[in-house]
């Protein structure tokens, strides 16, 4: 008899976006899921508190059933094994990234395999320059761009409110290694036991998981971060849920994806330049940037993604205001104001991302401010 072989993948955040993911992989396959806590507290309150389980309640789905499974193995750093990663999933925020990471970089090396799924830009940079800043000894990279929207009620449970898919894609530690041939594809779908969990058929259907180049995916990475520099500082700014803007949010998301595509079509140009230097060419895969990443294209697409399907859902900006944790602000439209610096564009070329920016921040503050001093609204 032959023992069947278990992937074994650790989840480092086992928040909104780690627990839709890890409820699905204990659905759908036989991996090992192995969450990793922030400290032995936290580890102990998810076995009390949750019983050890993982749950998510899909309210997109009839009746809106919660699914629990059990969590046969979960660590943290006190407690951890010291065994190296196979497989490691990241679903902090990323400003959370290099703190998460920090005690479980001597058991990183390049056999493992890590995968960021978080909203944003900037997080790459981040990885090369502060954290594994040694070429020879760093992970294979993957990037995934989720668009399932989930948020945690008052009463703590998280509700799985949008079904919308994910991307992933081999993510090049080099500029220089960012357009990719299909073969990539092929190889890692072959030989990479991250790629081959995440692409086992039953689980992908049942989660939307699209596998492909890092340029297509990239491509998918700029629309997600358009839906992100739209949904996630105005709901967060006017505290609401997506869909209760659907019919009015239109001359602000054309400001903000505007700004944000002049901006991006001059950082990303070898991207907008695609199909000039690829197309026809069979190793590659053939996309049309310019067709998609327009501002008239985007406004609708922002729209049908933030406010349409994932209407009952609230933003994570959002989420984090409201629980008055720090916000991903300079990872969204932060980002696209030090873009625009980097390029040494005019200040006022990132000025509606700039107030956006500002405004968020402000919100944050203000949340912030009436826990200590009262909503003097109320007085
Ligand atoms: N929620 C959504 O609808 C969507 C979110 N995203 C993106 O996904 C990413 C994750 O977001 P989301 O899941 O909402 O965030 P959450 O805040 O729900 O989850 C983050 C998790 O990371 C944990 N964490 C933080 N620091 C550490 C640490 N040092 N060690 C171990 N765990 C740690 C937190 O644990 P603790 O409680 O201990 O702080 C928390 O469980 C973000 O980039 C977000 O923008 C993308 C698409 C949709
Ligand atoms: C689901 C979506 C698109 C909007 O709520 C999101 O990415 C987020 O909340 O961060």
């Amino acid at each position: 008899m032959t023992a069947t072989h278990r992937t074994t993948i650790h989840i480092l955040g086992l928040g909104a976006m780690g627990t839709v993911l890890a409820v699905d992989l204990l659905r759908f396959t036989n991996a090992l899921v192995v969450p990793l806590f922030r400290s032995q507290e936290r580890l102990a309150q998810f076995q009390e508190a949750n019983g050890n389980k993982t749950s998510i309640r899909k309210i997109y789905l009839e009746g809106a059933p919660l699914l629990s499974y059990p969590i046969e193995r979960s660590e943290c750093p006190e407690s951890f094994s010291k065994k190296p990663i196979d497989n490691l999933v990241v679903t902090t925020k990323t400003y959370q990234t290099k703190e998460a990471l920090a005690p479980y970089l001597p058991y990183i090396n390049e056999n493992t395999n890590l995968i960021l799924i978080q909203n944003g830009l900037g997080i790459l940079q981040l990885l090369r320059e502060e954290i594994f800043i040694d070429s020879k000894n760093r992970p294979n990279l993957f990037q995934g761009v989720i668009s399932h929207g989930v948020y945690q009620d008052n009463a703590g449970v998280l509700n799985h409110a949008g079904w919308a898919g994910m991307k992933i894609a081999r993510l090049p530690w080099t500029d220089e290694d960012m357009i990719q041939k299909k073969i990539i594809v092929k190889q890692d779908l072959a030989n990479n036991s991250l790629v081959k969990l995440l692409m086992e058929p039953k689980f992908a259907k049942e989660f939307g998981m699209e596998h492909s180049t890092y340029q297509e995916m990239l491509s998918g990475q700029l629309f997600k971060f358009l839906v992100n520099a739209c949904i996630n500082p105005v709901t967060a700014t006017l505290d609401c849920i997506n869909g209760e803007i659907k019919d009015s949010c239109g001359p602000i998301f054309r400001s903000i994806i505007d700004e944000c595509l002049q901006i991006l079509r001059l950082a990303y140009k070898p991207l907008f330049e695609y199909r000039e230097k690829f197309g026809g060419n069979d190793e590659y895969p053939d996309m049309n940037v310019n067709e998609v990443l327009t501002t008239d294209n985007m406004v609708s697409e922002v729209t049908r993604i933030g406010c349409d399907i994932n209407a009952k859902n609230s933003s994570s900006m959002r989420q984090d205001s409201l629980f008055l944790r720090d916000i991903e602000i300079e990872f969204i439209n932060g980002y696209v104001v030090r873009l625009a610096s980097k390029l040494n564009l005019d200040p006022n070329s990132s000025k509606v991302n700039k107030t956006i920016q500002e405004m968020a921040s402000l919100r944050l503050a203000l949340n912030r401010s009436r826990k200590i001093n009262g909503d003097w609204r109320s007085e």
